[in-house]
């Protein structure tokens, strides 16, 4: 049995010094933002984060195929010429503070040029056959813009199965133990050793929680989601923006399960984390628009995340969201992640809430 011992290290290095770049982009840069044809916003720091991530991947495994959420097309050309040598500062000038572990990610990329290749290297079409890398360099660019809660997320998926996830949360507390809050801002996240925190996870083998660094990677603690004696008591979160994830069903829904918790209000894959780490109890992500569909990059991680830590992660309908399909999950709508032994009443009332809407 392989142990992808090797690849989570990789992972997480690569999650680290890529976290470290958005990071920079936050306190010292202009954002760089622009608008994709979707009319969703991307920074330099999606695209330095990207190039980053795939670099590293490339070095460790030159043949695993990349599913990742960015291309270079707006970075090329004379028109992009100035986010581009603005992306490849960034990129030049973010090194982890340890050798041994930028010689791990195999030290810095070659040029501007190159690195335009590198990121375009995640246009796999992704399926259910080999190693795939999912890469959201920025998840919650909403968020990251606002100061509050992103991630940076890579999961490994082999033949379908994602069997490696790793999510950078540099606005998370590092304590597991701390209460689930909407963001932080961007000044208490510098607080040295209080904020940022990489969540990881490898089939089979649990889920874990460790500081962010600069430099190595730090000591890591096992993670479970909290008992929920009562699903009345439980705190659920949700997308901060309302046109990701419809808020009035996920009340609704809450109030069909007794829940009386406001819910926690946060952006980006920090919501698995959360939940798997015991600071929140549900994530219901309902959907808005019928004709969306989810990203395969947006969920990979968080969803092995929550299932190694005790929990259940499925669609509204309550099947299992399958990777296998492309880089999207056109099968599912919507997620529902909840302990194991609570999961079905929460699928119960979610079936009911959207029954009522048909
Ligand atoms: N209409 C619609 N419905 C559902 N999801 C959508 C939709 N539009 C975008 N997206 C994706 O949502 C990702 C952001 O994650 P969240 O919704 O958890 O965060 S947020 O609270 O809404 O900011 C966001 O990821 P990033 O683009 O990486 O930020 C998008 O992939
Ligand atoms: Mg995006
Ligand atoms: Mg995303
Ligand atoms: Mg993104």
């Amino acid at each position: 049995m392989t142990s992808y011992d090797h690849e989570l290290n990789v992972a997480l290095l690569a999650v680290q010094r890529a976290t470290l770049l958005t990071k920079s982009v936050f306190h010292s840069h202009a954002k760089g933002t622009l608008n994709k044809s979707d009319a969703s916003p991307v920074t330099i720091g999606d695209f330095g984060a990207q190039a980053l991530i795939i670099s590293a991947l490339q070095h460790n495994f030159p043949d695993d195929e990349i599913v990742a959420e960015e291309e270079a097309k707006d970075l090329r050309g004379d028109e992009g010429k100035t986010t581009r040598e603005t992306v490849w500062d960034l990129v030049k000038g973010t090194k982890l503070e340890d050798g041994k572990a930028e010689e791990v990610l195999g030290g810095a990329l070659k040029s501007d040029e190159s690195m335009l290749d590198i990121i375009d290297k995640g246009a796999s079409q992704g399926g259910s056959k080999g190693r795939i890398w999912a890469i959201d360099p920025i998840d919650g660019t909403k968020g990251f813009l606002r100061g509050g809660q992103y991630a940076v997320c890579l999961a490994l998926m082999v033949d379908g199965d994602v069997k490696v996830g790793v999510l950078g949360c540099p606005n998370l507390p590092v304590s597991d133990s701390e209460p689930l809050e909407e963001g932080i801002g961007a000044d208490a996240s510098d607080e040295e050793g209080k904020f940022g925190v990489l969540f990881s996870a490898v089939q089979g083998k649990g889920a874990h929680s460790r500081a962010f660094s600069k430099a190595g990677l730090q000591e890591a603690h096992s993670i479970q989601m909290s008992p929920l004696k009562n699903i009345s008591d439980a705190t659920f979160c949700e997308s901060v923006e309302a046109g990701h994830s419809s808020q009035g069903d996920a009340a609704a829904i809450a109030s069909k399960l007794g829940i009386t918790k406001p819910s926690v209000r946060m952006d980006s894959q920090a919501k698995y984390g959360s939940i798997a780490r015991g600071a929140g109890d549900l994530y219901l992500r309902l959907p808005v628009r019928k004709d969306y569909v989810e990203k395969i990059w947006d969920h990979a991680a968080g969803d092995l995340i929550v299932r190694e830590a005790g929990g259940m992660v499925t669609d509204v309908e309550g099947n299992r969201l399958n990777f296998r399909l492309g880089r999207t999950l056109k099968e599912n709508k919507g997620v529902i992640a909840a302990p194991k032994d609570v999961h079905s009443k929460v699928i119960e009332a979610v079936k009911e809430v959207l029954a009522g809407k048909q």
